[in-house]
């Protein structure tokens, strides 16, 4: 049996129980029970407040976790990172009110700053030679300068909007940051072979993540026309249809290309295409 922490409330817990089920890993979630054992893998989850996963599982408590990067690196606990997870991307930065006429990072010099980050914002403004007085809160950071707590915030942005509703602008992005897979240092091989079972579920969900599968007709003096344009995962399967001048293509793309390659598809003579998700790839 493996342990991990999971934030029991927020932004990294939807994803986080996501990415689980994904994996056809079952949690039976419960308001009330931070101790959660699955029922189809040697699996155990911890709910916690996010601050405290870093520690969780530096010290064993937990053997794995999933944190965003900048809480992982405010926390400076000593863990293995085993795996960027691709969701929750954020960036922390700087932002001073609209109105101020910022010209530079001196512009924080003597100036106070609203943060939950106090360890990271404290070591960028050291190596710039900044001196600020940087006070620290746990939440609404935001509504600082707004109530005449402080002259910037230094805080999570991701689209900006709530930025925007304080009347705040970004002026220095620190850190971007996104879900991680932490683990524990010492744990026994059991664990590590449970921990690389789920490792190559999360890969195989990941991978089918930006792949479609496509299915069409193609004239038959097509194929190997087609075949070019087609970057499937080997080459694409040609099942032979009852009209003899006609086949079904079968093909795995990148949604990134998708258009694209949908496009030029159709110029070459394809026909009926049809184009499902892929829940899941084992290479
Ligand atoms: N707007 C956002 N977009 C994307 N990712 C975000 C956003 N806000 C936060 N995150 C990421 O998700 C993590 C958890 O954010 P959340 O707001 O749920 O935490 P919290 O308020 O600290 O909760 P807790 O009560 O667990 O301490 C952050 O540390 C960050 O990595
Ligand atoms: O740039 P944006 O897209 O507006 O996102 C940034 C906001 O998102 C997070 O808060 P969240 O909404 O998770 O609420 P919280 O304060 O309860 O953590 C974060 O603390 C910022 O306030
Ligand atoms: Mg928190």
């Amino acid at each position: 049996m493996i342990r991990i922490a999971v934030q029991s409330k927020g932004r990294l817990y939807e994803d986080t129980m996501n990415l689980l089920k994904e994996a056809d890993i079952q949690v039976k979630e419960s308001k009330r029970t931070l101790l959660v054992e699955s029922s189809n893998f040697p699996l155990e989850v911890l709910f916690l407040r996010d601050d405290d996963i870093p520690q969780s599982v530096a010290s064993g408590v937990a053997d794995i976790g999933i944190v965003g990067e900048n809480e992982l690196r405010e926390k400076h606990e000593d863990v293995q990172t085993i795996l960027r997870l691709g969701f929750s991307k954020c960036r922390l930065s700087l932002a001073v009110p609209k109105v101020v006429n910022y010209t530079g990072l001196s512009w924080f010099n003597g100036r106070k700053i609203a943060t939950s980050y106090p360890n990271i914002l404290r070591t960028f403004l050291n190596s710039n030679n900044i001196k600020s007085d940087v006070h620290v809160i746990t939440g609404s950071v935001e509504i600082s300068t707004g109530i005449g707590l402080a002259d910037a915030i230094f805080d999570i942005v991701s689209s900006g909007s709530t930025l925007v509703h304080n009347h705040l602008k970004e002026v220095e992005t620190v850190m971007k940051s996104e879900a991680m897979l932490i683990g524990n240092w010492n744990m026994d091989e059991e664990k590590h072979d449970i921990l690389n079972q789920m490792l190559f579920r999360f890969e195989a969900v990941r991978s089918a993540q930006d792949k479609k599968y496509v299915m069409m007709n193609v004239p038959k003096n097509q194929i190997a026309t087609i075949t070019e344009v087609l970057p499937g995962v080997k080459s694409p399967t040609v099942i032979p249809l009852s009209d003899p001048d006609w086949c079904a293509l079968h093909a795995v793309i990148d949604e990134k290309r998708f258009w694209e390659i949908i496009g030029q598809l159709k110029d070459l003579g394809a026909q009926g295409i049809l184009v499902s998700p892929i829940e899941k790839i084992i290479m």
